[in-house]
C-alpha cells in the first residue's frame, strides 16, 4: 500500500496532522495575496465582536485613558499661568496633587484596559484556532496530499499569533489615537489658533512618509509569513524523515538546505523589520521639527505678549500628543498588515469546501457488506485516470484479496470505498446503494482499516484501543485486546492498559502497534474491513499473532486484503489481480493458477524466491 497521508486506522479518523508522513517535500506554499483586505478585517471583527461585554469594557477604559491623558497638559499650562508665574505656592501644591492624581489614574486605567483587551484578544484567537482545527478535521484527504504538514501547522500557530498580537494592540490604540487626535485638536484650537495651524503644517509630511514606508513593509511582511510557513513544512519533514536522513547520511545536506531556506526568511524578516522600523525615527524627526517650530513661534508670541507661557507649554505638550497617534497609527498599520496576511492564510483554509458539506444525518443500519464496483473510473487528477473501468463484486462476509505490482492501483481502489476520493464515473454500490448517496460519517462507521503504518496517538494503551469506539467499556476494550492477541503483552507492562504511548511514553514495536490497531478495529466492529498486509519484517512469532488476529477480525466481515505475499491469501474467496489500473484477472487461487496468466507468473516468481531464500 502506498505511503500517502491518506492512511488512517479503524475507524476512519478524519484528517489530523502531525502523524502522517510528509505531504510532499518542498510543497509549494500558496502565495499570500491581499485579496480582499476589507472582507478579512470584517471577518476578524466578527470574531472579535463575539466578546461583546469585554469589548465594551475595553472601549470605556480606552476612552477614559485617552481623556485622562488629555487633561494632563491642560493642567500643566494652568499651573504655570495661575500658580508658578504669580508665585502662588498653595495653588501650585494643589495643581501638583491634581496632576499626580491624573497621571496615577491614567496608569491604572491603562493597566485595566490592557488586561481586558488581552483576555478579549486571547479568547478571540482561541476561537479562531479552534475553528481552524475543526476545519482541518473536515477537509478531504486530497487537501492534505498536496500540502506540507508543517505549513498547515504554521497557519494554526504563527499566523494566528500574528492576529493575536495585532488585536492586542491595535484595537485599543486605534480608538485611543482617534480620541487623542480629535481631543488634542479641539483643545489646541481653543488655546491658540495660529500655533495649532503650525502644529498641523507637518501632517502631510507625516502621512506621506508613513504611507511610503508601510506600503513597502507590507510586502516584506507577507513574504515573511510565507517563508515561515515553508520553513515549518521543511522542519516537520526533516523531523519525521529523520531515519531516512540519517541512514543516507544526508544530515549535512539537509542542514545546508535548511540554512538556505532559513537565510531567505532571515533576509525578508530583516527587510521587513528595517523598513517598518524606519517609521519611528522618521516620525520622530518630523515631530521634533514641528516641536521646534512651535517652540520658536510660541516663544516669539510670548515675547510679544500674544500668548502666555502656560499656553505655550500646553501647546507643546498637545502638539506631541497630537503627532504621537499619527506615528502610532503608522506603526499599527504594519502590525495590522501582518495580522491581515496571517488571517488571510487562516481564512483561506476555512473557506475550503468541507467534505461533509450538504450531508444530512442518516440512520444507516448496519450494512451486510455487499460491495459492487461497476466500471469504476477514477483519477486523482480528473484528466489522468488511475483506475480504468474496474468491476468486481464482494458478497457479505467474503474475503477479497488485491494483488499486483506496485503502483497498480490497489490502494486507490480501497480509497474509493472509504470515499477519501470520489469516483469519476461508473458505480460503486454498498448493499445495492450508490456510495455517493451515503453519508460519509455513517459510511465510514461501517468500515475498518488496519494499515501497515499502524498509527498510535499520544495517550494510554486503553485510550488508543478505545479510539475504535469511544463508548466501549473497559471490559470491552480488554476483550478486544485479547481477541487481537495483544493482552498478554499489555499485561506484562508495569502500567498495563494505562501505559502511556506517544511522545512522552513507551515506544512500541511495529508488530505491537499493528496488534493494537487490530484490537481497535475489533472494538469498532465494522461490517467491511480494509487490511493492508504488513510487508515490514516482524519476527515469525509476532507475524503469527498478527495473522491470527487478522483472521479473528475478518470473521463475518467483508474484507479487502491488500496482499504483498501471496502465501497469506490463498484462502481468499476471490483474488483480484490489479495491473495498470485494471483488473487483469480474478478468481480463486486455484482458478487463477489454472489460468496460467499474470497470477501464475507472480506466484511462481514469489515461490521461487522463497525457495531460493530458504
Ligand atoms: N494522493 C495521490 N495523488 C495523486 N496520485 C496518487 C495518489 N495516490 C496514489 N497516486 C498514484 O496512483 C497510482 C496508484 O497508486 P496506488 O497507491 O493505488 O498503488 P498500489 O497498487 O497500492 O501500490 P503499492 O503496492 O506500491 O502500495 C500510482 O501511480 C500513484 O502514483
Amino acid at each position: 500500500m502506498s505511503n500517502h497521508p491518506n492512511q488512517a486506522q479503524a475507524p476512519v479518523r478524519p484528517g489530523g496532522f502531525g502523524g502522517g508522513p510528509p505531504g510532499g517535500r518542498g510543497a509549494v506554499v500558496p502565495k499570500v495575496r491581499a485579496k480582499n483586505r476589507m472582507a478579512t478585517i470584517k471577518r476578524i471583527w466578527s470574531y472579535l465582536n463575539r466578546q461583546r461585554t469585554g469589548l465594551i469594557m475595553v472601549y470605556i477604559f480606552t476612552i477614559l485613558n485617552a481623556v485622562v491623558a488629555l487633561i494632563g497638559p491642560y493642567l500643566l499650562g494652568k499651573a504655570i499661568d495661575s500658580a508658578i508665574i504669580p508665585h502662588d505656592y498653595g495653588l501650585l501644591v494643589r495643581f501638583c496633587i491634581m496632576l499626580g492624581g491624573v497621571y496615577l489614574l491614567g496608569s491604572a486605567v491603562s493597566w485595566v484596559q490592557a488586561y481586558v483587551m488581552t483576555s478579549v484578544s486571547q479568547r478571540t484567537v482561541f476561537e479562531l484556532r479552534r475553528d481552524l482545527f475543526a476545519k482541518y478535521q473536515e477537509l478531504p484527504i486530497g487537501f492534505f496530499d498536496t500540502r506540507a504538514n508543517g505549513e498547515l501547522m504554521s497557519r494554526a500557530t504563527n499566523d494566528i499569533d500574528n492576529v493575536s498580537n495585532s488585536l492586542n494592540q491595535s484595537v485599543t490604540q486605534l480608538l485611543n489615537s482617534l480620541i487623542t487626535l480629535s481631543g488634542s485638536l479641539v483643545i489646541m484650537l481653543m488655546l491658540n489658533v495660529p500655533l495649532t495651524v503650525i502644529a498641523l503644517v507637518t501632517i502631510p509630511l507625516v502621512l506621506l512618509a508613513s504611507r511610503k514606508i508601510t506600503g513597502l513593509s507590507r510586502i516584506y511582511f507577507k513574504n515573511q509569513q510565507q517563508y515561515l510557513g515553508e520553513l515549518n513544512g521543511f522542519i516537520e519533514e526533516a523531523i519525521s524523515g529523520q531515519k531516512v536522513i540519517k541512514q543516507y547520511r544526508r544530515e549535512e545536506a539537509e542542514t545546508a538546505r535548511f540554512r538556505g531556506m532559513s537565510s531567505e526568511l532571515n533576509k525578508v524578516s530583516i527587510k521587513a523589520q528595517i523598513v517598518s522600523g524606519l517609521v519611528g525615527p522618521v516620525m520622530n524627526l518630523i515631530n521634533n521639527l514641528d516641536f521646534a517650530l512651535i517652540a520658536s513661534v510660541g516663544g516669539w508670541m510670548a515675547f510679544k505678549g500674544l500668548a502666555t507661557v502656560g499656553v505655550i507649554v500646553s501647546m507643546l505638550n498637545y502638539a506631541k500628543q497630537f503627532s504621537r497617534p499619527i506615528s502610532e497609527l503608522a506603526n499599527q498599520y504594519n502590525l495590522i498588515q501582518s495580522a491581515i496576511a496571517g488571517a488571510e492564510r487562516v481564512f483561506e483554509v476555512m473557506d475550503m469546501p468541507s467534505e461533509y458539506t450538504g450531508e444530512q444525518p442518516q440512520e444507516l443500519q448496519r450494512v451486510h457488506g455487499e460491495v459492487i464496483f461497476r466500471d469504476v473510473v477514477f483519477g486523482y487528477q480528473a484528466d489522468a485516470p488511475i483506475l480504468n473501468g474496474v468491476s468486481f463484486e464482494a458478497k457479505p462476509g467474503e474475503k477479497i484479496a488485491l494483488v499486483g505490482p506496485t503502483g497498480a492501483g490497489k490502494t486507490t481502489i480501497v480509497n474509493l470505498l472509504t470515499r477519501f476520493y470520489e469516483i469519476n464515473s461508473g458505480e460503486l454500490l454498498i448493499d445495492g446503494r450508490d456510495i455517493r448517496e451515503l453519508n460519509k460519517n455513517e459510511l465510514r462507521s461501517q468500515l475498518g482499516m488496519v494499515l501497515q503504518d499502524a498509527h498510535v496517538f499520544s495517550g494510554t494503551i486503553r485510550e488508543n484501543i478505545r479510539f475504535g469506539r469511544l463508548d466501549a467499556s473497559d471490559r470491552e476494550v480488554e476483550e478486544a485486546a485479547s481477541l487481537a492477541n495483544v493482552s498478554g503483552f499489555i499485561a506484562r507492562l508495569p502500567q498495563g492498559y494505562d501505559t502511556m504511548l506517544g511522545t512522552e511514553g513507551t515506544t512500541l514495536s511495529h508488530g505491537q502497534r499493528q496488534l493494537l490497531t487490530i484490537a481497535r478495529a475489533i472494538l469498532a466492529d465494522p461490517a467491511i474491513l480494509i487490511l493492508d498486509e504488513a510487508t515490514s519484517s516482524v519476527d515469525t512469532r509476532t507475524e503469527m499473532h498478527i495473522q491470527q488476529a487478522m483472521r479473528t477480525l475478518m470473521k463475518g466481515r467483508t474484507s479487502f486484503v491488500i496482499a504483498h505475499r501471496l502465501s497469506t491469501i490463498q484462502d481468499a474467496d476471490r483474488i483480484l489481480v490489479i495491473q495498470g489500473g485494471q483488473i487483469a484477472e480474478q478468481g480463486s487461487h486455484e482458478q487463477l493458477l489454472a489460468l496460467k496468466g499474470v497470477y501464475h507468473e507472480l506466484y511462481n516468481s514469489q515461490f521461487k524466491h522463497a525457495v531460493q531464500a530458504g
